[in-house]
């Protein structure tokens, strides 16, 4: 990775994002590392999905920037969450997992051999071997993971953002897919996970933000997830007005 050892890849400068004017996440003010392994944690609602929007771009801020440090959109990967996955859109796990290689050399090259093996090797290595064929539609939910991730590792991307990659899949793939997710982090890639289970996030995250529509704390695991700090969240995100307009703060 070209990343310098202590550069920073991601600014969050008074970030507001929000829908129809209403903020989901507001007067945000964060820097994420290169090479950082950073976990995102907060109660339903707490704007977790509407800040990797943000950052691929999907948002637009209301007030506030994202600056990326270095890096280009296209360097970026994003797996969304599972419910917002069109499964019944009709394409094998091969061309699936293929659309990995279209953000780097465009959607309408062809790959030719070389292209073939390095997917072949991606479905290898998330243990999808022999599904190549398989209609994405007649997967089970951690087969789909798994090719959602062969996708991400075709990607080569230097910040992958990843929205609760764990939940309702079955322990022998998120075992599987922690693994890839350790492989990118010792290739100094950016990785950021929205993510639920606080055991996993001290287990595996060293750095966690916990939002609550704003941050409540941010850094190291071990001093952000404090009881008392859960307990500021869950009041903050049951407090919030949904229909509060963007404030001049
Ligand atoms: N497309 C949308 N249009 C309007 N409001 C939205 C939209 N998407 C999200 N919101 C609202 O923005 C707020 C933050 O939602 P978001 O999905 O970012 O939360 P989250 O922390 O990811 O929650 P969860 O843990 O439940 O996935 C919520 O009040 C939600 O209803």
């Amino acid at each position: 990775m070209s990343a310098p050892m202590d550069g920073t890849i991601l600014h969050f400068d008074n970030l507001t994002l929000g829908y129809d004017r209403h903020p989901a996440v507001h007067h945000l003010d964060y820097v994420i590392r290169a090479g950082a392994l950073v976990a995102v944690v907060g109660p339903n609602g707490a704007g977790k999905s509407t800040l990797l929007k943000g950052v691929v771009g999907s948002l637009a801020p209301l007030e506030g920037k994202i600056r990326l440090a270095g890096i280009k959109a296209s360097e970026i990967a994003y797996l969304p969450q599972q419910a917002d996955i069109d499964r019944s859109f009709p394409i094998s796990v091969f061309d699936m997992a293929a659309m990995g290689l279209w953000q780097k050399s465009g959607a309408f090259r062809r790959f030719g051999r070389d292209g073939d093996r390095r997917v072949g090797e991606a479905l290898d290595i998330v243990g999808l071997a022999g599904f190549e064929k398989r209609p994405i539609g007649t997967l089970s939910g951690g087969q789909m993971q798994r090719s959602l991730f062969a996708r991400l590792l075709l990607q080569d991307a230097r910040l992958i953002l990843l929205d609760e990659p764990f939940t309702a899949i079955d322990s022998a793939t998120v075992r599987d897919l922690k693994r890839l997710i350790r492989r990118w982090h010792g290739e100094r890639r950016t990785v950021i996970a929205v993510l639920h289970d606080l055991d996993q996030v001290r287990a595996d995250f060293p750095e966690t933000l916990l939002l609550a529509r704003e941050q409540v704390a941010a850094g190291s695991t071990e001093t952000v997830l404090t009881q008392a700090n859960l307990d500021q969240a869950r009041r903050l995100t049951e407090a919030f007005d949904e229909e509060a307009a963007v404030c001049g703060r």
